[in-house]
């Protein structure tokens, strides 16, 4: 799935509109039945349901969701801001069509005519969606502040008023949503940190968009999805031998962090190498060679560093930043030109050195966490920010970024990618030492750098999210996520 633009947004109506053909007062109607059917069927109709509408679309879609509950006997008020404007076509017919219905319809024209809202009303933000083109002031702004003090349940339409759809509305006045019902499609502003305490909770209502517009549509960013990743994985022959699948290296490890070496190790090894070998500190090998029988290993401090015959390597879980690593990432620099796997300390070394970055071998897939990419490239004014930076150097570079976080981010090539899986109990110490594991192995096993970063992300959030199945998100540990690799491994085969 795309992420578009506000524009793109609006081409997508216009084409569902033509193409379907539905009338447009007939689409905000469809909208408006999937918002009151979610409202009812999540049971949030309170006894006092109070909607602010603007009077764009967004507004539109209010009005006709204050009738479409009103004709099933459900009471709500509507507060219509005034802010000049006549209103779009659609906006003004459902006016109309309210006003067959009800006199409770109140125009808000300076703050004396706010209504009390309190705990106890479920409040219904139509104020602005999508064609939102400048941030909220004065009464505007007012509105939303006298709505956020209330501790009313907030229901967003589309988006929190004052959201931006693809930028930053950091310092902004912004509507804080306990749930947003957004129109077919997630938005980039749903899917960034700096945005969540606006949109809490987020469904994604299906109003049936035409889905031909997405196959004529480019857009920078697009979700990943089951069936795209499923379609990538490799076959494993029945004639196929260790060697088909790749020996793989993880440098990895030192004193008091051998468990950065033994999750990525774990993960590696579930996730379908054929031979595994991991570089480690000559006093630390009897813990790995006491915990992990199918894994070989070399000395850190042996001095013939030779990484022939290795088809991928992973380098960085728990290393440390001294100078012996830096030395190993120098070396590794200069005798290696296949695609590198960095992550962690790894990373952390190059943004001492950032003139390695130019030398880093095409398809090396970089992982860092956003306090990493900051060492990396420099801090961001924002979420969007960074992202559109990841962008950027995923021109400048030939490497895939993989910026981590909740929706983590694929970049490569000019375009970006959003992993789905995953989830809250993943954010313990150990979990990006396990996708530095997996990514390397599915590396090994010849799997582009960008197939192989896509599937290895996803498969990692889907590992976690099947670990709740015995676990909380307070208990799961990595190494209970990494046993659940195969599982999800078996659910992209469903
Ligand atoms: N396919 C779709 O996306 C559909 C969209 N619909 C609704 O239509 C919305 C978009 O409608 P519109 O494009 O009319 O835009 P909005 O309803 O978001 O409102 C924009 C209006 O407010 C004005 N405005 C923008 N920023 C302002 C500011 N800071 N202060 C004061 N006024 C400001 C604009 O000039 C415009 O008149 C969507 O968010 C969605 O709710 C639905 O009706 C169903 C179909
Ligand atoms: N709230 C969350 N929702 C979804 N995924 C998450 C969440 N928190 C963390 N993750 C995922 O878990 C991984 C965490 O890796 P990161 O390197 O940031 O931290 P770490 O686990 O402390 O690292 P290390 O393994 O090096 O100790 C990333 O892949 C990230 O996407
Ligand atoms: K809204």
């Amino acid at each position: 799935m795309l992420l578009l633009s506000p524009q793109q947004i609006q081409q997508w109506d216009a084409y569902t509109i033509l193409h379907e053909p539905i009338s447009s007062i007939d689409l905000m109607e469809r909208a408006a039945r999937h918002c009151v059917d979610w409202i009812i069927s999540n049971d949030h109709i309170r006894t006092s349901i109070k909607i602010f509408c603007g009077k764009g679309n967004n507004g539109g879609d209010g009005l006709a969701i204050a009738r479409l509950l009103l004709q099933q006997q459900i009471p709500a008020t509507v507060y219509i801001l005034e802010f000049g404007a006549k209103g779009t076509d659609d906006f003004q017919l459902n006016l109309q069509r309210l006003h067959s219905l009800t006199k409770d319809i109140h125009f808000i024209q300076s703050p004396d005519f706010f209504p009390p809202v309190g705990k106890e009303d479920l409040v219904i933000d139509a104020l602005f969606g999508s064609g939102l083109n400048r941030p909220l002031q004065d009464l505007n702004a007012a509105i939303v502040q006298h709505i956020n003090q209330s501790g009313a349940r907030i229901i967003a339409i589309d988006v929190p008023s004052g959201l931006f759809l693809d930028k930053s509305a950091k310092g902004n006045p912004v509507v804080t949503a306990n749930y947003t019902l957004t129109f077919q499609s997630l938005k980039l502003c749903l899917m960034v940190a700096e945005n969540a305490r606006y949109f809490g909770e987020v469904a994604v209502l299906d109003i049936g968009l035409h889905p031909l517009f997405l196959q004529e549509t480019e857009a920078t960013f697009s979700l990943l999805s089951k069936e795209e990743i499923a379609r990538g994985i490799k076959p494993r022959p029945g004639f196929s031998h260790k060697g088909t699948y790749g020996h793989a290296l993880l440098i990895a490890g030192n004193t008091g962090k051998m468990g950065a070496a033994l999750l990525a190790a774990k993960a590696c090894l579930r996730s379908g190498v054929g031979l595994l070998t991991v570089n480690v500190p000559k006093n630390e090998l009897p813990i790995l060679q006491t915990s992990l029988h199918e894994a070989m290993a070399t000395i850190r401090e042996e001095e013939d560093h030779s990484y022939d015959g290795y088809a991928s390597i992973g380098i960085g879980p728990g290393i440390g930043t001294a100078g012996s690593s830096e030395a190993i990432v120098r070396n590794l620099l200069e005798n290696y030109a296949k695609p590198v796997v960095w992550d962690a300390d790894a990373v952390t070394i190059l943004g001492k050195n950032k003139q390695w970055l130019e030398q880093l071998s095409p398809g090396s897939i970089l992982t860092p966490h956003p306090k990493e990419f900051e060492r990396l490239f420099g801090a961001s004014d924002n979420d969007f920010d960074r992202l559109n930076k990841a962008i950027e150097l995923s021109k400048q570079y030939p490497l895939v970024i993989v910026l981590k976080g909740h929706y983590t981010l694929i970049a490569f090539n000019g375009k970006g990618w959003f992993n789905t899986t995953g989830n809250a109990g993943m954010a313990k110490g150990g979990s990006g030492d396990m996708l530095t594991g997996m990514l390397t192995a599915l590396l090994a096993q010849g799997y582009t750098p960008l197939q192989a970063t896509v599937t290895g992300v996803y498969l990692h959030g889907l590992s976690a999210d099947l670990t709740l199945e015995e676990q909380s998100m307070e208990s799961m540990l990595p190494s209970d996520t990494i046993e659940n690799i195969g599982k999800a491994f078996l659910f992209l085969k469903e």
